[in-house]
């Protein structure tokens, strides 16, 4: 007859789908009951009428259901009390105080800031690819797209639906990986989010404070171009952070780049490094390599900054693609440009390996 521990062992493999994590670690298994071959399995759900529980209902019978000596698999679908999801929270939280872990001082959370000086340099794509080249080192990595009304990071990491409430707070999405929160999968893709200045900073203050990150080594922030409001923000929030700046490679560019840098600055952030993206393109037909957008400017601002230049990608059609399809290039196993951001990524552990922040870290008000 089937053990009890070989049933737990099977439904430990079983994530729940949203969550990601195994159903066992999230003590959403009541209970087993074996009866010769039949075996009986009590399932709690988060939520009442979570979507996914035909999902979970079907891993269990499945995997239950392939060991020796089963022939047949009964699940009953429960939810949990006010008082097992709290639990719960305060688990994903990582710590018993439910909110502000990432922000506390003794949080090893790095949290890298991905600016740039202007729009449309690459700074979302290189942010979600350097997230899941991160993850694929082996990290636990977490996004925030903070820019907050231009986010792309949905679209360019392929996540579905809206992420789960559980007791107020939100569960991140997870995909290649990686965890992420946008705006883009709290209004539709087409509302124009049309926040000012304080409701930038709540929703930026909320991404990082009620948001069920759990232990991280690394947390990214997509941020808006320039030096604005959510800049600002996040100086003030967590002047404990990072910085990276993307540029692409015309002299111009890495000027306007500066201008992030002085203010960084100016508030004691740190910047670890810059990445140059679009810095030259391979001809698929000949080789033959063009640098179609100039050259040196990454170079330039890293030599002015003092800091390294930590990576210069290609600009390449299938990135693009890739962006557009949900499915970065990072994720893939033999790709030239993904094993240039697995580059990039074990660059930037690297570097934060031997810097120190400058900025004062957060203290909660009480
Ligand atoms: N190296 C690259 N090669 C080809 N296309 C790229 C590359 N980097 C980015 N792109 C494409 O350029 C466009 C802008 O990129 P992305 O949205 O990442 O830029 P951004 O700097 O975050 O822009 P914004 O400031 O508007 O949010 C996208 O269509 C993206 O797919």
């Amino acid at each position: 007859m089937v053990s009890r521990e070989q049933v737990m062992e099977a439904l430990r493999t079983i994530l729940d789908p949203e969550l990601r994590r195994s159903i066992v670690d999230l003590d959403m298994v009541k209970d087993v009951r074996i009866q010769d071959t039949r075996v009986e399995v009590d399932v709690l759900l988060t939520v009442a009428g979570c979507p996914l529980h035909r999902e979970i209902e079907s891993s269990v019978k499945a995997r239950v259901g392939q060991l020796p000596g089963v022939e047949e698999v009964h699940v009953t679908l429960g939810e949990m009390t006010p008082e097992q999801r709290q639990a719960l929270v305060n688990r994903l939280s990582g710590r018993r105080q439910a909110r502000s872990s990432i922000l506390d001082p003794a949080s090893n959370t790095q949290i890298i800031g991905i600016s740039s000086g202007k729009g449309g340099v690459g700074k979302s794509t290189v942010t979600a690819n350097l997230a899941v080249a991160l993850a694929r080192l082996g990290h636990r990595v977490g996004v925030i797209d903070a820019d907050i009304y231009g986010f792309s990071i949905p679209r360019i990491l392929g996540l579905k639906g809206r992420p789960m409430v559980i007791e107020g707070a939100l569960a991140p999405q997870t995909a290649h990986g990686v965890q992420a929160i946008s705006m883009g999968s709290l209004v539709d893709e087409e509302t124009a989010v049309i926040w000012r200045g304080p409701m930038l900073m709540k929703a930026l203050e909320q991404f990082l404070k009620d948001v069920l990150w759990g232990d991280l080594d690394y947390l990214l922030l997509d941020m808006p171009p320039g030096t604005g409001d959510i800049a600002i923000s996040m100086y003030q929030l967590i002047p404990q952070s990072y910085l990276l700046l993307v540029t692409t490679p015309q002299p111009v560019a890495s000027v306007v780049a500066r201008r992030v840098a002085k203010m960084a600055e100016k508030t004691n952030q740190t910047v670890v490094g810059v990445i140059e993206n679009m810095a030259y393109f391979i001809c698929p037909h000949c080789g033959h390599t063009e640098e179609i957008f100039g050259r040196g400017g990454g170079q330039q601002i890293a030599e002015a900054l003092g800091v390294p230049l930590l990576a210069r990608l290609p600009l390449d059609r299938s990135l693009r693609e890739s962006g557009d399809e949900g499915q970065p290039l990072a994720a893939l196993k033999d790709d030239r440009i993904g094993q240039a951001f697995l580059e990039a990524a074990r660059a930037l552990h690297e570097r934060l390996a031997e810097v120190e922040p400058t900025g004062v870290p957060y203290v909660r008000v009480p």
